[in-house]
């Protein structure tokens, strides 16, 4: 019998040329599929997809597999660019990675690696997969500080069915170590950091490009105006930098943070003091609910249901409580007030290690 066949997604990065070995041990035919999501020509200077695509072809050579290129910039610009302008403009903070995991490399890749004749695709990422009778289920990667379930829990089944992740015990230093081993020229390559096609320090730039200015004034809660703003877009509750405030009198030096947007009035409005009670909310509504099994943990008539759930990627589980949904959206409460609810991010579910699907954050409630 022939060995199944897998296409692993190799970005030029460490992981996933590691993930690719370790296929070749369990004795997979492995083959490698690079995907470029971004013209040059709409950020120039700002993605170096030409120098990824090099380093994936000397990690498949160094591990003798084949290695195939694939442009989606068609679809990443529609399915996933579009979608994350289009929630800007609606003054949230999209996820771009969570899109593109269930709209690019689930779905457009996915799909072209079955034409090409894959019995699975596998991904660097750090999670776990376990495929039975009753379904495939997500779960926390070993490394809890590298764990990726956060981006990854709007897969549906026929999508994670379909998925390995061959890192799902290791750690990041486990994985550099037989990326030495095997003298793999990336074997150091840093970590990509933000977001794929813009990268983390320019990004204020970059969505001047596509955001039209606002301004508009910065208030405290109290109405007293202390700056102003260059468009609601730009900024993200809980968030520090960026707020030029200073010189307000009785206000001590203590930093500025953003409470909230207020859209009716164009207006930022700010607190003083990372843990101020204005930036912590007992609970959030979200929209967009999304079940990895396909169906709720318990129905409707069982609520409330007891989980964990994250808000950001790296941020440790937090207990809480189920409280309402139906098909579209879900109310949440926390065993302990959260900071920085941020409409457009996801709010995660799990019970024990397992990922159970998410929701995105409509508002604080
Ligand atoms: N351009 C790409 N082409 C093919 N697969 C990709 C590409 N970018 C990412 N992937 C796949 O998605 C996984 C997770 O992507 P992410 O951007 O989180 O990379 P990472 O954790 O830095 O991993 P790596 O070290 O492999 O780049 C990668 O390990 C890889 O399998």
């Amino acid at each position: 019998m022939s060995a199944p066949r897998v296409i692993v997604g190799l970005s030029g990065g460490v992981d996933s040329a590691v993930a690719a070995h370790l296929l070749m041990q369990q004795g997979y035919a492995v083959e490698g599929l690079f995907m470029k999501n971004w013209e040059e020509d709409d950020a120039p200077g700002y993605c170096s997809a030409a120098e990824d695509l090099a380093d994936a072809q000397a990690a498949a050579d160094r591990l003798g597999i084949p290695l195939r290129a694939v442009n989606f910039a068609t679809e990443y610009w529609d399915r996933v660019f579009e979608a994350f302008l289009a929630e800007y403009r609606a003054l949230r903070t999209p996820n771009p990675d969570v899109l593109c995991n269930s709209e690019i490399k689930f779905r457009a890749f996915l799909d072209h690696a079955l034409d090409l004749g894959a019995n699975w695709i596998a991904t660097g990422h750090y999670a776990r997969v376990s495929h039975g009778g009753a379904g495939s289920r997500l779960q926390l990667a070993r490394d809890a500080g590298k764990d990726q379930t956060y981006f990854l829990h709007r897969l549906t089944q026929p999508q994670l069915g379909r998925a390995l992740f061959p890192l799902a015990d290791l750690s990041k230093a486990n994985v550099r170590g037989i990326a030495r081993r095997l003298g793999l020229a990336n074997a150091d390559k840093k970590d990509s950091t933000g977001i794929c096609f813009i990268g983390e320090r320019r990004f204020a730039d970059f969505l001047a490009r596509w955001l039209p200015a606002d301004p508009g004034p910065i208030e405290t809660p109290a109405g007293q105006v202390v700056g102003e703003h260059r468009g609601l877009a730009w900024y993200t509750i809980g968030q520090r930098s960026g707020l030029r405030i200073g010189g307000v009198r009785d206000a001590g030096e203590a930093p500025w943070f953003v409470a909230a947007k207020d859209a009716a009035r164009n207006t930022l409005v700010v607190v003083q003091g990372a843990e101020h009670p204005l930036l912590y909310a007992a609970g959030l509504r979200a929209e967009q609910l999304h079940w990895i099994a396909g169906r709720p943990p318990v129905t409707a008539d069982r609520l409330p249901f007891a989980c964990l759930c994250r808000l950001r990627h790296r941020q440790p589980l937090q207990p809480c409580t189920l409280v309402a949904y139906d098909n579209e959206v879900c109310r949440v409460r926390f065993a302990e007030p959260q900071r920085a609810v941020t409409p457009g991010q996801s709010v995660v579910f799990y019970l024990r290690d397992e990922c159970l699907g998410g929701a995105v954050i409509a508002a604080a409630a």
